[in-house]
């Protein structure tokens, strides 16, 4: 794996409303993501999970362009994101591609693959007839789908295929990064695992850099290099995934991972700790996670905590006063 940065995130917010009315009443704004600084490697699979409304699509959206931040910044490339997306959103879109969560609403009920597939490969690479066939023959290959399929439309293909459809669209592009914004969430597992065998080929093969958002631990621990866990917009820990669900320091984190409801099945974890999330209006002063730690001390109100690196590691950072130590490894 190369250790160029592909994509820096750097102390990102994005707020929605916010302000004054006409009359000069103050509009209720929610900070969707704040303050959140990640790096990602070109090659790498960073993994963000975290539970719903946690700011995990919103953060999704500004890494496409498709939103943009409200405050800090994100580089792509060593260049600035929303500027570039500003320019020219044609030259971003063949670079950075977005995998949405339900494959079938996704794709244009009333084209053919062909066209949905087509569209990328004229209107992002310009390619010529000649070359537009080979590019759709191979795509379909990349994806384990018969070019006989190209034909048809997206009501005709299971939610497995037509997730798989969804990725050669974005891999028709000839991308360097994609997000994947829980890409298999809507299949059943079974399938979950040929989408999984593919993104996994297609990266190598590619050379491709990924972001992949889901509430699913077990998927993001099976595909990440590196994992960003999210609370209420914040980054609560990052690091290697490998030491974050091995040697945990955030007590949410130690949560997600306590309510794994068997071995090896960690799927429904965020879910279920889904209590008490605090009101998205009325943030708590402090640590967001204060009220439901079972570590919080009175110190942990008076502001949020910075992420701060581990003893054992600079890259493996937790945003707590009071983070569990090396002594305490699961
Ligand atoms: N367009 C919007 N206007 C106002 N608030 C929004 C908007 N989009 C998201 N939010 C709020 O921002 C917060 C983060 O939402 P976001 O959808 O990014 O979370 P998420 O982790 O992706 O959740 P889910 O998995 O349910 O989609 C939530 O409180 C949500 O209600």
């Amino acid at each position: 794996m190369s250790e160029t940065g592909l994509l820096s995130i750097e102390n990102v917010q994005k707020r929605f409303g916010g302000g004054r009315t006409l009359f000069g009443t103050e509009r209720p704004a929610v900070h969707a993501v704040q303050d959140v600084t990640i790096h990602v490697k070109r090659g790498e699979t960073l993994g963000i999970v975290g539970e719903s409304g946690c700011g995990k699509s919103t953060l999704a959206r500004m890494l496409t362009g498709l939103d943009r931040p409200t405050g800090g910044s994100i580089l792509f490339d060593g260049k600035d994101l929303v500027a570039e997306a500003s320019r020219d959103r044609r030259a971003l879109s063949r670079r950075i591609q977005y995998v949405f969560q339900d494959p079938v609403a996704s794709l244009n009920p009333r084209k053919t693959i062909r066209d949905i597939l087509e569209t990328p490969l004229i209107h992002l690479l310009g390619l010529d007839r000649a070359a537009q066939k080979d590019r759709l023959e191979e795509l379909m290959r990349a994806v384990n789908l018969a070019p006989e399929f190209l034909e048809r439309y997206p009501h005709e293909f299971s939610g497995g295929q037509a997730q798989r459809i969804g990725i050669a669209r974005a891999l028709a592009a000839d991308p360097e990064l994609i997000v994947l914004d829980e890409p298999v969430s809507a299949l059943d597992v079974s399938v979950q695992a040929q989408v999984l065998n593919i993104l996994d080929d297609l990266k190598h093969r590619f050379s491709l850099t990924y972001v992949f958002i889901s509430h699913d631990l077990s998927v993001v621990e099976s595909v990440s290099d590196r994992v960003a866990v999210m609370y209420f917009g914040r980054i609560a820990e990052v690091g290697p995934a490998r030491e974050v669900f091995g040697r945990p320091r955030h007590p949410y984190t130690h949560l997600l991972l306590g309510s794994v409801p068997s071995p090896g099945k960690r799927s429904l974890a965020a879910e279920d700790a889904t209590s008490e999330l605090p009101d998205p209006y009325h943030p708590p002063p402090g640590c967001a996670f204060h009220a439901r730690c079972p570590r919080g001390q009175p110190d942990c109100t008076a502001k949020p905590p910075l992420p701060t690196p581990a003893p054992h590691g600079l890259d493996h950072l937790a945003a707590c006063y009071h983070p569990h130590g090396e002594s305490e490894r699961t």
